[in-house]
């Protein structure tokens, strides 16, 4: 199996974090989406990564299907599950998911905006109060808990993990760490295991305009 991935993405790094949780082996093909020499278009009709290309098989792609697939093709108790077991638990996780990707999307748009001749200052302060009201949101869910649900690594750490660490590295301005030392130190508690410290993201060299 192979994970067209990228270095900063937030979205590759569920996938990355639940491969490694369930023990699956893959091979990790990191590019630049942008770049003249990505082959995610080959794979995905939307032209994203991340792309999951199972050894038999049609290519798996959009992070939330992704995790969705890996769920239903590997599952519990020979895999890590990572769904949690009530419905209304997983509903949750699922609503968890959705919060933090919509986090990660506005933190794109904020990324792209800053690369126009002109951004516009109205189109970043709508982003930033998304990111903003998704940090409340995250902090009031995991209030001194350790784990959103279950009091184990469940889709709503993932997710909710992922998007901590991508502004860590993509939004140092934002002082989120200082506004909620309580998602601080979950963040900090979830980087601890083993398949957040191999997936830290870090940022790429993108060498073609992005247009
Ligand atoms: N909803 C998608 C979003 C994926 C996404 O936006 N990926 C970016 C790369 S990254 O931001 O995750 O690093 C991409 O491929 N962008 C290329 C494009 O938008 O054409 C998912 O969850 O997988």
């Amino acid at each position: 199996m192979k994970l067209i991935s990228a270095t900063p993405s937030p979205y590759a790094r569920k996938v990355r974090i639940t491969l490694a949780e369930k023990g699956i082996p893959f091979e990790l093909q990191t590019e630049v989406p942008w770049d003249s020499t990505t082959k995610t278009p080959q794979h995905n009709p939307l032209e994203k990564l991340p792309v999951l290309i199972p050894d038999e098989g049609k290519p798996v792609y959009e992070s939330h299907f992704i995790l969705e697939w890996l769920e239903a093709k590997y599952p519990a108790p020979q895999y890590y599950g990572i769904h949690p077991r009530t419905q209304d638990d997983l509903l949750f996780a699922k609503q968890v998911e959705v919060v933090s990707d919509g986090m990660c999307d506005a933190c794109v748009m904020l990324f792209f905006e800053k690369q126009r001749e002109n951004p516009s200052q109205e189109w970043n302060a709508r982003q930033m109060r998304k990111v903003e009201g998704g940090l409340k949101a995250l902090s009031d869910w995991v209030g001194e808990k350790d784990f959103l649900i279950e009091d184990r690594l469940t889709l709503a750490d993932i997710a909710a993990g992922s998007v901590l660490g991508y502004m860590t590295v993509r939004f140092e301005a934002i002082p989120w760490r200082d506004q909620y030392p309580n998602l601080a130190r979950y963040c900090d508690r979830l980087g601890e295991r083993e398949s957040f410290k191999s997936t830290k993201p870090y940022p790429q060299t993108i060498t073609d305009r992005i247009v």
